[in-house]
């Protein structure tokens, strides 16, 4: 049996209350050494599964903190394992007192992710939904939330399991007909495997699509800010973030030292790239040339153009242009409360991507930006009922190579093979795709995934 451990599940910062848990077979026997209850005649070891108790922890004589205690037992516990969270005061001190004690009285400190782990080791998670639990830890809007959610209540697992349970159907069958030529022909077999991989192949070629969506769900969508000087770049930024933080000024080239953004648009996030680089554009394209913004714009994912409208378009409007050309842009046609001195049919017939007018100063056409990223990266829509995403690049990866051996199946189908190359890489794309519900993958592997786990989870 694994050692008892225990460790501050909560931040280790000061707040209202701090959470110490205890896992495995010993943990009853290390709160009844350290847990007082008012009376002082409570054995907390008798206490009902999902049980709340007051009372105190004492280390020997010395009385620690005043605590909940909360009592699961196995194997209905997150862990599958005894459970015991100590509810104490959130104070940093009190909190480590409280686990020191813990810890002398027989539990040893719990690695990163070492109770999501002993979870997936006792089953009570596949590896696809213990791999969710830290998205859902990380994620930073409400789409990132519902895909990681999903997946911990078993999306992936579950469109995984159907593809590899059709899989093992059909190397069983290949199987049995070449021990027992006999009773079962292999005629007209190959045609209809054919199909079946196929199918398949279509099932993983759809789930692998959606990881360039689920990446951008989950970490946001790589977005510059490009435009002449006093476009009002700051301005729109501004706005965007709802929030005064970027510097606005009719001076131009007021520089910030801000790296990462992260813009929450009804759970669609931009990642603003680094701001103090968007900055420096201007100066770039002004002086040093495109270089600098056409790097930045190459990484992006999206490019918002920010057109002064209320002056002519120049050298600096015709440069950004060109880089724009193959990616995803949306031009804002900005300071739309003044006189044009440029309209948006001029914009659009120099480039093919959505125009937007908008005022920064107004704050008006935010809505039609978010709708139009909306439509450029979600097809108008994000649902999660019946759609999977594939959030993770270690899923992805599996689902690559199983999709590579089944088109090896497809092609000794095309090529008339003996059958039993055809139940060879079945079985590797089988085995691909239990990675990442996490079927038969070394302890290496496990180990790696949950050491990247935050302290007590
Ligand atoms: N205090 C606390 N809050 C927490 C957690 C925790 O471990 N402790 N969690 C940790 O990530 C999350 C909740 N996840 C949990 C998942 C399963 C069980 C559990 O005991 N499951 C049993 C019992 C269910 C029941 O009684 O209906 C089971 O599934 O059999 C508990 C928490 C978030 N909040
Ligand atoms: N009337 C009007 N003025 C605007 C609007 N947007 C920005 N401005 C003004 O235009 C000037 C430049 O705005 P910024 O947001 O600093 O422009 P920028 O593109 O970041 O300029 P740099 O600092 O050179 O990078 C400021 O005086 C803003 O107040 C708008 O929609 N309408
Ligand atoms: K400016």
């Amino acid at each position: 049996m694994e050692k008892t451990i225990a460790a501050i599940s909560t931040a280790v910062s000061v707040s209202g209350i701090g959470i110490v848990r205890i896992s495995g077979e010993e943990s009853m026997d290390v709160i009844s050494r350290i847990y007082r209850s008012k009376g002082g005649k409570k054995d907390i070891r008798k206490a009902a599964s999902h049980t709340i108790h007051y009372g105190y922890i004492y280390d020997g004589e010395e009385l620690v903190d005043e605590v909940l205690v909360m009592i699961m037992k196995a194997p209905r516990t997150f862990t599958g394992e005894d459970t015991v969270e100590i509810d104490c005061h959130g104070g940093v001190y009190a909190m480590n007192r409280v686990l020191e004690t813990v810890l002398k009285n027989g539990a040893k400190i719990a690695e990163p992710g070492e109770f999501t782990k002993r979870a997936f080791l006792n089953g009570r998670l596949d590896l696809s939904q213990a791999e969710a639990v830290m998205d859902v830890i990380q994620a930073k809007n409400q789409s990132a939330l519902n895909c990681s959610m999903s997946q911990l209540k078993g999306s992936v697992k579950k469109v995984i399991t159907q593809i590899r349970s059709e899989l093992i159907y059909h190397i069983a069958y290949i199987e049995s007909a070449l021990d027992d030529p006999e009773h079962i022909s292999l005629d007209g077999y190959p045609e209809q495997l054919l199909k079946v991989v196929k199918i398949q192949e279509k099932k993983m070629d759809h789930l692998i699509a959606t990881a360039s969506d689920g990446k951008m769900i989950r970490e946001g969508i790589r977005t510059v800010i490009l435009g002449k000087p006093n476009a009002g770049k700051s301005s729109m930024l501004n706005l965007l973030t709802g929030e005064n933080r970027a510097i606005v000024t009719d001076i131009a080239g007021t520089t910030r030292d801000v790296l990462e953004e992260y813009i929450n648009l009804h759970g669609i996030t931009l990642k603003m790239a680094d701001t103090a680089g968007i900055r420096q554009t201007e100066d770039v394209v002004e002086k040093i040339g495109v270089g600098k913004a056409k790097e930045l714009a190459k990484d992006a994912d999206l490019i918002l153009y920010v057109v002064d409208s209320s002056t002519p378009l120049d050298e600096n409007d015709h440069e950004i242009m060109k880089m724009l050309e193959g990616k995803k842009a949306i031009v804002l046609y900005n300071k739309t409360d003044l006189d044009p001195a440029v309209t948006t049919e001029d914009i659009r017939a120099l480039v093919s991507h959505p125009v937007i007018p908008v005022s920064a100063k107004e704050e008006t056409g935010i809505g039609e930006l978010e709708e139009q990223i909306r439509k450029l990266f979600f097809q108008g829509e994000i649902t999660f009922n019946d759609q999977v995403y594939i959030t993770n690049a270690r899923h992805k990866e599996a689902l690559t190579d199983a999709l590579a051996s089944l088109k090896m199946v497809e092609q000794s189908i095309i090529d008339d093979m003996p059958e039993d190359f055809f139940s060879i890489d079945l079985m590797s794309a089988y085995e691909s795709l239990g990675r990442i519900i996490g079927e038969s993958v070394g302890e290496d592997l496990v180990n790696e995934i949950f050491s990247k786990f935050c302290m007590g989870k």
